[in-house]
Formats: structure tokens, C-alpha cells, sequence
């Protein structure tokens, strides 16, 4: 093949393998089965080999993983990543109501999502593409995770529009994935991960981004932390915009006009959350106008707009002496 014909196939190549990730990984709909995607995937890395000119940073090959690191360089989040205040019952969400409504007013409505049990990690995009992925640390300081973040097929190497942005959201490994890693470490005499939390921290963990590929990760974005240009006035548009800029958000999230509609969103989840994919710890309520979050502000570590309702500690029973331990 002479280099005209490599540099259109590689093109081609490219764009039917973002669409097929992007159906894959983020709308969880695949479009071709898994061997055909791997089949160009492979077809993509040989040209890449023998033509490496054509190779470009945000090539869908990095999802494989390129050499191992010797360290995590250091992060400075510029826009720091905060905390939120806890709540563990209904008079706590209460409380956090009316200490809203005197501040806000009452015309305050709210948007619920579902707090996933994995970590937190912000990701950067200059002219639309991925340039940084970092893992929370204190909240000021972080690591550059870059490299393993790009294994993440949920994880979009380039956005629909070309703009500077900067996100927040939860990396997390599926229950599904947790119990496969976790019998393998079994029959390999290895130590296991104590839950998907656990095992999502250690794959990112990794200086060898080629095997956080193979620890099936995904992720659900949050927050926007810094954006140009958009014209957003609510939390739910803020994630209507993130969806439509190609990232994966959780399809749970739901607004809710008044104190009585979260209680119910909450009282409907503690039920139901043993039937999703993914471990989640609780619900995070925010004011969903961005005027009135700015009204509120925040205390030294977490916003003042929103609170995490904690699920109580589940009742795990060991297999081995069969007593029960609160987790
Ligand atoms: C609300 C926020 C704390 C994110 N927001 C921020 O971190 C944040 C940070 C600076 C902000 O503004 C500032 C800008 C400059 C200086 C200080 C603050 C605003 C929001 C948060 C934290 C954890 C979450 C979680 N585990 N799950 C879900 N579903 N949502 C979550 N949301």
C-alpha cells in the first residue's frame, strides 16, 4: 500500500472506530460485534507501525496502552476539586432545604444523581481534544493519570465540537468486571480487591497503562469545572451539554422541583441499588440554577449547594466464619 492510500485508510479507519467506541462504550449500544471492531483496531496499529508519520496523539490505538511510566508527574488542579457535606437522613436533607431556601429563596429546585463508588478524576480538552486526565488527590493537587485514563473507552479522545473544557466525574469498575478480575487473582494465588472501589484505584494506579487496558473501566461525568463560551444556567443543563459534547453521564440523574421529590428519589434508590451494574454509595443533591449556586458558595471544602445523602454501611456476610460485618 503506498502512503496515499495508507493516509486515507487510516482516516477512515479512525472514524469508524471512534463511532463504533463512542456506541460501545458510552451509549452501551454496540453497532458491529466485538471481532470486527478488534479487527480494524488491529488493522489501525499495523498501519500506524509501517507508516509511523501517520500516528496522531488521539489515534483510538492509545486505547491499548502505550509503555509503562516511571511515575505520576505532579498535578496543580487549577479549579480545585471539593468535597461535599454529608447527610445520613431525611432530617438531614431537611435541614439542608430550608438552610438553602433562607439563603436562595424559595423558588430553589434541584437535580439528584446517583453518587458512584469509584474515584474522582478531572479530565482536560484543549480545541476538543483530551490533553489531561487527573486523579482528585487533596483536591489541589493531583496526578496526571493521562495515560491510563486514555485506555478508558468511555473516556472520549475527542469531543463533537472543538472547545477548551474541563470536567469532573467518577471513574468506576462494574460489578461484572470486579468479579472476573477477582476470581483471576483467585486462581493466580494473588490478592484480591476488597470491592470495585478498591480495584478501580489500583488500576489506575498502574505505570503501565496496558494493564489498566485490560481492567475494563468506565466512568460517569458530574461536574463542569471550566468551560468557553457555553451559555449554561443549570446543573441539568450542564450535563445535557456534556452529553451532547460526547461524554458518558449517568442516565439516572433526575431533577427534582422541591425537598419531597429528593426524599422520594432517594427512598426509590436504596431500594433499587442492588439492581445496577456499578456500586454506588448514595445520592448527591445540588441546586440546580447556576445563579443561586453562586448565591451559596462554598465553605473551605465543599459547596454550600450540595450535600451527599450516605446509604447506610451495607451488611456484607463472610464467607469464611459466616459472621456478618457492617462495610
Ligand atoms: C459538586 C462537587 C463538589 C463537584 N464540584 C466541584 O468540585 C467544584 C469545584 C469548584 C467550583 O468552583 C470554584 C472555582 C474556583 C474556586 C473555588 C470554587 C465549583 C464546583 C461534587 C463532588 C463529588 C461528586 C460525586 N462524587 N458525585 C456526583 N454525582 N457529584 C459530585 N459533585
Amino acid at each position: 500500500m503506498n502512503q496515499n492510500d495508507a493516509t486515507k485508510r487510516v482516516e477512515e479507519l479512525r472514524q469508524l472506530l471512534e463511532k463504533y467506541g463512542y456506541h460501545y462504550y458510552v451509549l452501551d449500544d454496540p453497532l458491529v460485534p466485538d471481532a470486527e471492531y478488534d479487527e480494524k483496531m488491529q488493522e489501525l496499529i499495523w498501519l500506524e507501525e509501517e507508516f509511523p508519520e501517520l500516528k496522531q496523539s488521539d489515534s483510538p490505538t492509545v486505547r491499548i496502552g502505550g509503555k509503562p511510566l516511571d511515575a505520576f508527574e505532579k498535578v496543580q488542579h487549577t479549579i480545585p476539586m471539593m468535597s461535599l457535606g454529608n447527610a445520613f437522613n431525611e432530617q438531614d436533607i431537611y435541614d439542608f432545604d430550608r438552610r438553602v431556601r433562607q439563603a436562595a429563596g424559595d423558588d430553589v429546585q434541584y437535580t439528584c444523581e446517583l453518587k458512584i463508588d469509584g474515584l474522582a478524576v478531572s479530565l482536560t480538552y484543549e480545541n476538543g481534544r483530551f490533553v489531561r486526565g487527573a486523579t482528585r488527590g487533596d483536591g489541589t493537587t493531583g496526578e496526571d493519570i493521562t495515560k491510563n485514563l486514555q485506555t478508558v473507552g468511555s473516556i472520549p479522545l475527542r469531543l463533537s465540537q472543538p472547545v477548551d473544557i474541563e470536567v469532573r466525574g467518577e471513574v468506576f469498575m462494574p460489578k461484572r468486571s470486579f468479579e472476573k478480575l477477582n476470581a483471576a487473582k483467585e486462581d493466580a494465588g494473588e490478592a484480591l480487591f476488597a470491592n470495585p472501589r478498591n480495584a478501580a484505584a489500583g488500576s489506575l494506579r498502574q505505570l503501565d497503562p496496558k494493564v489498566a487496558a485490560k481492567r475494563n473501566l468506565d466512568i460517569f461525568l458530574y461536574s463542569i469545572a471550566d468551560v468557553d463560551g457555553a451559555d449554561i444556567q443549570t446543573h441539568y443543563g450542564a450535563i445535557s451539554y456534556m452529553k451532547e459534547l460526547g461524554f458518558k453521564t449517568n442516565p439516572n440523574t433526575q431533577h427534582c422541583p422541591g425537598a419531597e421529590e429528593v426524599i422520594e428519589y432517594i427512598n426509590s434508590w436504596i431500594d433499587r441499588r442492588n439492581d445496577l451494574s456499578y456500586e454506588i454509595d448514595g445520592i448527591v443533591i445540588k441546586v440546580d440554577r447556576l445563579h443561586q449556586q453562586e448565591e451559596l458558595g462554598f465553605t473551605a471544602k465543599s459547596p454550600r449547594w450540595a450535600i451527599a445523602y450516605k446509604f447506610p454501611a451495607e451488611e456484607k456476610v463472610t464467607t469464611l466464619t459466616g459472621i456478618t460485618l457492617s462495610v
